[in-house]
């Protein structure tokens, strides 16, 4: 479990993070979302003493990063896919990394085989492909087999087996009872990955739910519907305060009324329907949503 505790972090006049309170469980995936610059790089430093907060406390199981006995057994994190020496072949990194953290050299052939890199284990770091090296951080977070994973962009320069590794990988570590805290702006792999979201804006917490609620929560949820009688079912629905989108001469999509509502209205009114389809939002448009209005909020909080 991560707990951060009104976690601010100032670099002079800006607040990278400003006054974060949140609790990231273990057993599932938390997705971390934001724009750029939003604070989500600050906040897993600070989390893995990186960089010390101005104010409040990141907490890992209780106790800050530094007071950690064995860090790497606690939490392992992908922050920086190039932060191995270019001169060190990748078994030679993660025994020297295992050697300073009191891991036993056993666990290196485990996690080398674990992030496919069992053939070129002997290879330097310097001649590793982004999508490499990313496997290779991936390797060193989980050199420890710690309780809590933080990884930022993992999915950054793999290829599309890369991708759908790195996402079968995260889900399992959350299945075992892991905390898992991921930041990726792509939604559509966070869509498939992640059990709960936390989104950020300006350093400021916009949301703390699980994806359903945040995917359900969208205005852009919708029912498409088709019927032979368009125009009295477009005035049953605007009458009950619906909002109706034509898409074609017999079919339009409703939004802010429900499959059952729109359903029970038409038969109430004899209008046959030979369509009613629920379109859901996706990911992508709720956070659009989510962090448009954290803008204008933001702006307005500023006049
Ligand atoms: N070392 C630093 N010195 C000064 N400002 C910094 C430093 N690190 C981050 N910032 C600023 O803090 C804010 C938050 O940056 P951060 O990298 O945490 O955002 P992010 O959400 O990770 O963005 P991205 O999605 O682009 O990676 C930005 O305005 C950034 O310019």
């Amino acid at each position: 479990m991560i707990v951060l505790r009104d976690l601010t972090k100032r670099y002079g006049e800006k607040s990278a993070v400003a006054g974060l309170s949140l609790e990231i469980k273990p057993g599932q995936v938390t997705g971390f979302l934001g724009p750029n610059g939003a604070g989500k790089s600050t906040t897993m430093r600070l989390i893995t003493g990186l960089d010390a907060p101005t104010s409040g406390t990141a907490l890992i199981g209780g106790r800050p990063y530094g007071a950690l006995s064995h860090p790497l057994r606690e939490v392992g994190a992908l922050l920086d896919a190039r932060s191995a020496h270019p001169g060190w072949t990748a078994r030679g990194h993660l025994l020297g990394v295992a050697r300073s953290n009191g891991i036993s050299a056993d666990h290196v052939a485990r996690v080398l085989e674990l992030a496919g890199l069992s053939d070129v284990a002997g290879r330097r770091v310097g001649s590793f492909s982004l999508g490499m090296s990313q496997r290779l951080g991936i390797a060193t977070a989980l050199l420890g087999d710690p309780g809590v994973l933080l990884f930022d962009e993992p999915v950054n320069g793999l290829d599309p087996d890369g991708v759908r590794w790195i996402r079968e990988l995260i889900r399992s570590l959350a299945a075992e009872g892991r905390t898992v805290f991921l930041s990726s702006h792509l939604m559509s792999e966070m869509q498939d990955t992640a059990d709960h979201l936390v989104v950020i804006g300006r350093g400021r917490l916009i949301a703390d739910a699980p994806i359903g609620d945040v995917l359900h929560s969208s205005s852009r949820n919708a029912v498409r519907v088709r019927t032979p009688r368009p125009d009295a079912l477009r005035r049953e629905l605007l009458s009950s305060g619906m909002t109706v989108e034509s898409s074609a001469p017999d079919e339009m999509i409703v939004s802010g009324g429900s499959l059952e509502e729109i359903g029970d209205l038409a038969f109430r009114h004899g209008v046959p329907i030979h369509e009613l389809t629920p379109r859901r939002a996706t990911l992508e448009q709720a956070y659009m949503e989510l962090t448009a209005n954290s803008l204008e909020c933001g702006e307005r909080a500023g006049k």
